[in-house]
Formats: structure tokens, sequence, C-alpha cells
């Protein structure tokens, strides 16, 4: 698991895990090309530009620390941008459950505003699993970083597990422009067929 606390601009989370991700490189706690058995997201020529800046910050915080060449010849601007790519379709924001009826009313609000996020984690198996506007399962966190699959109903032997990427309580339009936008696909989930 990758994970890493919500910097305070939000902006920033995707280029903090990749730091993140380097520096368990350079200590040994992961291979390099461990995201590239994920999909990556398509990137826009905006976007590369920016990527461009952050990874010369990134790579000038590691020159400034002192790191040896040696061990940081995997640190590219190809590597940072592959790393990136995946991050952004693939991190869940962690979000802690209420522990009561009174956390619960709490934490629901706090949800909405995004106030309730704790961090952001890409975790490899849960990665794997598609996006259905009405889920069978859905990724809970219970008190720390470990993702828990809880499902939401009887599940049959074989059937695929779909989690929602989004909330689902928006409408056909708006759930459809999130996913088009967010993470690059039509979403042809029975819901979303029906115009629902
Ligand atoms: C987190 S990955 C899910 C795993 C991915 N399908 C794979 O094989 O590695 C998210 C990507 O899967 C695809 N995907 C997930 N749910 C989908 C859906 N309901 N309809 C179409 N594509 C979907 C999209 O390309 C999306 O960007």
């Amino acid at each position: 698991m990758l994970a890493g606390t919500t910097p305070s601009s939000r902006d920033l989370k995707y280029p903090y895990m990749a730091k993140r991700l380097a520096c368990m490189v350079i200590s040994g706690a992961a291979n390099a090309d461990c995201l590239n058995i994920l999909q990556p997201a398509l990137l826009h020529q905006g976007t590369l530009i920016e990527m461009k800046e952050e990874f010369e910050l990134l790579e000038s915080t590691f020159r400034k620390a002192g790191f040896q060449e040696e061990i940081t010849t995997f640190l590219t601007i190809d590597w940072y941008i592959n790393v990136l790519a995946r991050i952004r379709i693939n991190a869940f924001r962690i979000e802690l459950v209420a522990s009561s009826y009174e956390d619960l009313l709490s934490s629901a609000a706090a949800s909405v505003s995004c106030d309730s996020s704790v961090g952001n984690a890409v975790y490899m198996l849960p990665s794997f699993y598609n996006h259905d506007c009405d889920p069978n399962a859905h990724i809970v966190w219970l008190q720390n970083a470990d993702a828990k699959l809880k499902a939401l109903r009887d599940i049959e032997e074989g059937e695929e597990l779909c989690i929602c990427y989004i909330d689902a309580s928006m409408d056909a339009d708006a759930r459809q422009k999130i996913l088009a936008d967010g993470f690059g696909f039509e979403c042809r989930c029975l819901r979303c067929l029906s115009g629902d």
C-alpha cells in the first residue's frame, strides 16, 4: 500500500504520494515499477506540463537532500509521469467510518465537505475493482488505513465485485460528467443505461 496524509493543498496530494513512493524505493521498501501493473489515466498536454514542473521540484528536493545519484537513477520524468498517471485513477480517499449514531451524522456532513478525509492511498487489489453506480461492494476504513471490503448485498459466486468511485446519489448526467472528467470513461452500468 502506498499512503499519504492529506496535505493542506489538495492539489498536492498526488505529487506528495509520488514523493512518498520515491522515498520507499530509495529505502528499499518498494520497487520503482511496483505500480506498473495498474491502469494509467490518459493525460492531457496541460497536465503533462504541470507534471514536468512538479518533477523539477521533486528532483531538486532529493538533490538538495544529498542523495547519491546511484540510488536515484529511477527518478526520471518518465517515471514520475507513469506513477502519477496510475495514482490519479487508482488512489482512494481514506475516510474513517463512524462508530456511533452521532458520529455517523457528523461524519456524513464532513464527507460531503471532504473534511473527513484523513489521507489518500493506493491499494493493489482494490485498484482492480471496476465502477458501478449501483455497486455490490464498498471499501471502508474502520480505524486506520487498512481497507476492508464490505458487501452491500448478497453476491453470487462468480459475480464481479464492483464499487462506486463517486457519490452515487448524484443524477445520471452529473455522474457521467465526473466519471468522464476524472476517470476517462463512459459508464455503461445498468443504472446509467436505464437513465436513473
Ligand atoms: C481503477 S481502474 C479499474 C480496473 C481496470 N479495469 C483494470 O483492468 O485494471 C479504473 C478504470 O477501469 C475502467 N472502468 C472501471 N469501471 C468502468 C465502467 N463501469 N465502465 C467502463 N470502464 C470502467 C476505466 O478505464 C477506469 O479508468
